[in-house]
């Protein structure tokens, strides 16, 4: 029989459908050693987001065939390292979807008549009525940062409660925001404007401390702000400051940079802040929602049968997988490029099967593409079962195209994104040893492999122009690792690509874009 190890507390209907066909063992506060002492006996591990599962964990779990998080954020789990060992990540996109948009809206009305506090003041024996005059929601404006599944859900209650809508969310339709009733616009245009402001959005290099300093300089002396989504988001320290200073009136916070919360100089601040330990999830409904989700898909799994929601590896039967495994990851890897190239909202890809590819057996390569594509908005959220929904519900339109002629390799895969920004298109192959190789950047013909940090440019080609984009990355300190330059004509229009050991440091694009003969220049981080 398997053995699955629950290493979180887990809701008993998760670990009832478990039983059914494995032996279970709940151990709880389990050191991170100890756990690598004991994981090499288990088939399954199934956590919350108390057990961090390292790449050590995983390297020493010999039997493990599937992690299942049960809950939403994998950002406990070393995916990558899980991936190379083929070991499946499940997880539950929406299992507490209602329970994180219900935390929300009760954290804003908490705040707005300052309950935590007039509760604790009528505990410690006191009537006072004065010190808690609060504010009606009612035709007040909510700007929703994130229309997500939380995010639309949020935006409905709220609209009902006769809230004015505003939503930022660029990958987001305008048809889609109208559909919940959202008006969708700039950033900067919804925290001027908000009365209240939700964030619903992942925690990637885009959204953290997007909400300093200088966004809450932007916001109404009156404006309170709601994060339910995940620590960092929020600069802490610049929100403390703006809150002690009276530059807005309230701040709900469930998430923290580091959890649990340390010294903060937020624990200082009065009824102006409702600090909550994480608590998003917490309902019984979302705990055997996230259960009965997560466990029905590892007892699938010991039992040979796809996973639904997998992360990282798709629910297709076995012999498809393995035919299909390495070419999925060439799709995934070539739909993150091509979306971080179009930038902004997508609203068509072009994905073409090429050479062998060109059956109906590669279709899943066409959800993977989608899946890359979507992974900038949606990270861990998205999965080989979602992407097509979730591309949809944001307005993609999805073309598939199959060319059998096309034999430059045995077989290679082209996406064309076309979005708000313009139209970019990426080739690639894999080579004999499963490598994968980029083998064209919109139209230029390349041979590279891809790599964590990478920069595009599309320039004219002409002397000296290599060099003074070397220079200036040195003096960011910035190592290039490999350079390629494209092109189809001596001194015409060229792509480079280069490979970088480090991040790009913010502000550097736009002195890459000033270089002469320099046209545009893009960051992909796969
Ligand atoms: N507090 C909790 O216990 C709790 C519980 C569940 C989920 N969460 C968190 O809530 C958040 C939302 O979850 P969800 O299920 O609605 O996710 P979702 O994937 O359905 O929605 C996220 C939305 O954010 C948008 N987005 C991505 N980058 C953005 C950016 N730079 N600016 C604005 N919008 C951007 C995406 O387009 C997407 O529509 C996640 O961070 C999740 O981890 C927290
Ligand atoms: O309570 C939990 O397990 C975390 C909930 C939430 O942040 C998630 O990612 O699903």
């Amino acid at each position: 029989m398997s053995k699955v190890l629950v290493s979180d507390p887990i809701d008993q209907a998760g670990i009832d459908i478990l039983s059914q066909v494995a032996t279970v063992d709940v151990k709880t506060n389990l050191k991170p050693e100890e756990l690598v002492q004991i994981i090499g006996d288990y088939d399954a591990l199934m956590i919350r987001s108390g057990t961090r599962v390292t790449k050590e964990i995983i390297e020493a779990g010999t039997q493990l065939k599937i992690i299942g998080r049960a809950g939403v954020g994998v950002d406990n789990v070393d995916v990558p390292a899980a991936t190379r060992k083929g070991i499946v990540v499940v997880n539950s996109p929406e299992g507490n979807t209602i329970a994180a948009a219900e935390h929300a809206l009760a954290m804003m009305l908490s705040l707005s008549r300052y309950i935590p506090d007039a509760n604790a003041s009528v505990k410690r024996g006191e009537w006072d009525r004065k010190s808690f005059i609060g504010a009606e929601v009612y035709k007040k404006t909510l700007g929703v940062i994130g229309l997500g599944k939380i995010g639309s859900h949020v935006a409905t209650v709220a609209k009902a409660m006769g809230m004015k809508l505003l939503a930022y969310d660029p990958f987001i339709s305008t048809e889609r925001a109208e559909q919940i009733g959202c008006q969708l616009v700039e950033l900067d245009l919804l925290v001027q404007q908000a009365d209240y402001i939700t964030l619903h959005m992942p925690k990637t290099p885009e959204t953290t401390h997007l909400i300093d300093a200088k966004m809450l300089a932007k916001m109404k002396p009156t404006a309170r702000i709601v994060n339910c989504a995940r620590g960092g988001i929020i600069d802490e320290e610049a929100l403390a400051v703006a809150l002690k200073e009276g530059q807005i009136a309230g701040a709900a916070l469930d998430v923290f940079e580091s959890e649990p919360l340390g010294e903060s100089s937020l624990r200082a601040l009065g009824k102006e802040i409702i600090l909550t330990p994480h608590l998003g999830a917490s309902t019984t409904e979302a705990q055997v929602n996230v259960a009965i989700d997560v466990a029905e898909q590892i007892r699938d799994v010991l039992l040979g049968l796809p996973a639904r929601s997998a992360v990282n590896i798709p629910g297709l039967g076995p012999d498809i997988l393995e035919e299909l495994k390495p070419y999925m990851q060439l799709a995934e890897t070539l739909g993150k490029l091509v979306g971080q190239l179009a930038g902004g909202r997508v609203e068509l890809l072009n994905v073409r099967l090429q050479g062998e590819l060109a059956t109906n057996k590669s279709q899943p390569l066409v959800i993977a593409s989608l899946k890359g594509l979507l992974y900038q908005a949606l990270r861990e959220r998205v999965n080989y079962v979602n992407a097509t929904l979730e591309a949809k519900e944001r307005g993609i339109r999805v073309i598939e195209t199959r060319d059998a002629a096309i034999k430059d390799y045995a077989g290679s895969l082209h996406l064309e994104a076309t979005g708000s920004l313009g139209t970019h298109s990426v080739t690639g192959a894999l080579l004999g040893d499963g490598e994968i190789r980029l083998t064209n950047i919109d139209g230029f013909p390349v041979n590279v492999p891809p790599s964590q940090h990478m920069l595009f440019t599309l320039h004219r080609d002409m002397p000296g122009i290599i060099g003074k984009l070397g220079s200036l990355l040195g003096s960011f300190n910035v190592n290039i690792a490999s350079m390629q330059v494209g092109r189809k004509i001596v001194r015409g229009d060229a792509v480079m690509v280069l490979s970088l050991d480090d991040p790009l440091p913010e502000g550097i694009l736009s002195e890459i874009k000033k270089v002469a003969g320099i046209r545009d220049a893009y960051t992909v981080t796969l």
